[in-house]
């Protein structure tokens, strides 16, 4: 085995901080080939999808990847921009606030950049490139508020593959979730109060996660969990009562049962229920994308409205907001802490004093 190299070691060159914010990536393009490149990338990983590989390679081979990618590309159209994929744009907008909030307290030798899991940029290349920036200390935090192996634990071994075929691995530190963060649930009850404020208020506020198979759940996975106490706090700030709201979870895939109760069955059902206003909100999603601006914003506003419901309003995702940010970089200073700049200092003066005796 031959061990990728690191460029070679400099005394008194300053040792940066790197934070590496991550999402699950989208395709480059809405077009079928795209597609089919990026759902062969995310749905051969066996984190997200846990069946005997063998049998998998032929149902994802021979009938997912020869139907979905056509559909799916017609879907990603419906919500694509001047800018691409709504996904990749508010993870760039992202990234450049936090940029910039870091270099308040660390200057230059913080490098902050993000990465998607699958498609690009990916996490090889941007591990690459800052660890050539002089990274020695990598704070890695995937935008996925509530922990799931399928996400969360997917990026982390990325992230470790990366580093298992290097000679000198740098200091590393993962965020798995931050679902119940004051600073993240203050945010999203403040951004509803806010949406109040214009629209004033509906029958029920609807929380809406993506699913997962409930198989994961039975064999440990707390997300599920995680996801209702998300939704207990933020309903806790509101001062919501358990009538006034309701958690469920969409985007299934597949055949077997997921999560429940289903969001788009929920929609469908509440109208007789005498629920004919509904505010949906979905705080797993720490950007707008297509399964919320698609499926929640546009394709369940049909069930429900179709159903016989009065109004229906989607509350975005926080995306860029200001006091999204400021959150979530008080969760990376947090998790940066003892992390000084200052080694590099030190290193140079040792540096220098070795020099001086020899
Ligand atoms: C927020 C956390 C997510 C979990 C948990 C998750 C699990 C999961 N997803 C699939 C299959 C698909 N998901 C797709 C899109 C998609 N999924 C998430 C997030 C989670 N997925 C996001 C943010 C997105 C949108 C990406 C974008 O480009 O906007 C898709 C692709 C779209 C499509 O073809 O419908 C698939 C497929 C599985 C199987 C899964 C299981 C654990
Ligand atoms: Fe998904
Ligand atoms: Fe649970």
């Amino acid at each position: 085995m031959k061990y990728l190299g690191s460029p070679a070691f400099n005394h008194g060159q300053a040792d940066k901080i790197g934070v590496l914010v991550t999402n699950l990536g989208t395709p480059d393009a809405p077009e079928k080939g795209a597609l089919k490149r990026y759902l062969k990338e995310f749905l051969s990983d066996p984190r997200v999808v846990e069946i005997p590989r063998v049998l998998w390679w032929l149902i994802l081979n021979v009938v997912i990847l020869n139907i979905r990618p056509k559909r799916s590309a017609k879907s990603y159209a419906s919500v694509w921009t001047d800018r691409g994929s709504p996904l990749l744009f508010h993870t760039q907008d992202q990234t450049m606030a936090l940029r910039q909030k870091l270099q308040q307290s660390y200057g230059d030798n913080v490098v902050v950049e993000f990465a998607m899991r699958y498609g690009s940029p990916s996490i090889n290349s941007v591990m690459e490139s800052m660890l050539q920036k002089g990274v020695r200390k990598l704070l890695v935090m995937p935008l996925y508020p509530q922990y799931c192996a399928s996400t969360t634990a997917s990026t982390f071994d990325m992230v470790a593959k990366n580093l298992s075929q290097r000679r000198w691995m740098p200091d590393l530190r993962f965020i798995t979730h931050y679902h119940d963060d004051p600073g993240y649930i203050q945010a999203v009850a403040d951004s509803i109060r806010a949406h109040w404020q214009l629209k004033g208020r509906a029958d029920k506020l609807l929380f809406s996660y993506h699913g997962i198979p409930k198989r994961y759940l039975l064999n440990g996975d707390p997300y599920h969990c995680e996801c209702y106490k998300t939704s207990r706090l933020i309903a806790e700030n509101l001062g919501l009562n358990k009538d006034e709201h309701f958690t469920c979870f969409q985007s299934r895939f597949g055949r077997e049962e997921w999560l429940q109760p289903y969001t788009d069955h929920t929609l469908k059902a509440f109208p007789a229920q005498g629920v004919k206003s509904v505010q949906i909100v979905c705080p797993g999603f720490s950007a707008d994308c297509l399964e919320t601006i698609e499926e929640i914003a546009e394709e369940n506003r049909e069930y429900f409205m179709h159903a016989g419901g009065e109004s229906y309003d989607y509350i975005p995702a926080l995306n860029a907001q200001a006091q999204h940010i400021d959150a979530l970089a008080a969760l990376i200073e947090a998790n940066l802490h003892g992390w000084s700049v200052d080694n590099a200092k030190q290193r140079s003066t040792l540096a220098s004093k070795l020099g001086a005796e020899q």
